[in-house]
């Protein structure tokens, strides 16, 4: 799975917002995260990935361009997890589930179609991915009912429940507490690695990113400012220059990298 960005420049109406970005091509069976601060075009980024944005440049998936193809298209390939996850929505977790695969478009991703596939087959696979996540006790639960975290666990399974190629997730655990932050990235991890995922992530935690992701993209005021390796890309330089703020990068004692964000700058 190979996952290419050129050129790529995103807006909103009359707003550009990402300018002609590149990126290094994303590998299957590792997890990118885009990190910058507030406003920086991350969830543009991921967005224009999933196609809902007009965009010029190109995004090639296995060679194949996306730019300008059809949303349904691209759903085929692509699962995208927004930021909010819709409130409201009397249907229970598992109906979202099942209603999701059995609407899955012909040639969905890598595993076996979900066309054609049995109510209880549905089921059956839905259930499973509940149960992997930790959640199926909330299978019955409706939506409208979760909490806040709940409801995020709930947004990853529908993003996850297709086999998409790849999986863009906005935030996922921005609303979770400490357990279940590491219990996601890790399964999204082992899934990366499983199903040959490109998997591209908006993290604002940079420990949570350093530690998880193989690749991390920095952007600053819609242009990509640095990528590369965690450890490599997360200097006191570059967190003074992105973020304004004077930081250290340490390693704790089980040898994980550490932001230790200290004083905003001055200006
Ligand atoms: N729907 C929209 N319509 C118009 N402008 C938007 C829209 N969504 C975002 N923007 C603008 O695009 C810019 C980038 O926003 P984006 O949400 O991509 O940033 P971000 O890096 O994800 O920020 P955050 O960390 O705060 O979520 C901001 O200036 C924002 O005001």
């Amino acid at each position: 799975m190979k996952l290419e960005i050129e050129g790529l420049t995103l807006g909103y109406g009359r707003r550009t917002i990402l300018k002609d970005a590149h990126v290094e091509p994303l590998t299957g069976g590792h997890i990118t995260a885009l990190l910058g601060p507030n406003g920086a075009g991350k969830s543009t980024l991921l967005r224009g990935l999933a196609g809902l944005l007009p965009a010029r440049g190109s995004v090639r998936l296995n060679g194949q361009e996306m730019v300008g193809r059809s949303l349904e298209h691209r759903a085929r390939h692509i699962a995208y997890m927004p930021q909010t996850i819709p409130q409201g929505v009397a249907l229970t977790v598992l109906e979202t589930l099942v209603g999701a695969l059995r609407a899955s478009p012909p040639g969905m991703g890598s595993g076996v179609p979900s066309v054609g596939l049995t109510a209880k087959a549905a089921t059956d696979r839905a259930v499973a991915l509940l149960e992997r996540l930790g959640i199926a006790h909330l299978a019955l639960t409706g939506l409208d009912r979760l909490s806040g975290g709940q409801r995020q666990m709930a947004g990853l399974a529908q993003a996850l429940v297709r086999q998409p190629e790849v999986l863009l997730l906005d935030e996922p655990t921005s609303a979770l507490d400490l357990r279940y932050q590491l219990a996601v990235m890790q399964l999204v991890q082992a899934l990366t690695v499983e199903h040959d995922l490109v998997t591209v992530l908006v993290v604002h935690d940079l420990a949570l990113a350093a530690r998880f992701a193989d690749h991390v993209v920095v952007l600053s005021e819609g242009h990509v400012r640095a990528e590369g390796a965690p450890e490599a890309t997360l200097t006191p330089d570059l967190l003074a220059e992105v973020y304004g703020v004077s930081a250290r990068v340490e390693r704790c004692s089980l040898g994980h990298l550490q932001v230790l964000a200290d004083t905003p700058l001055a200006g």
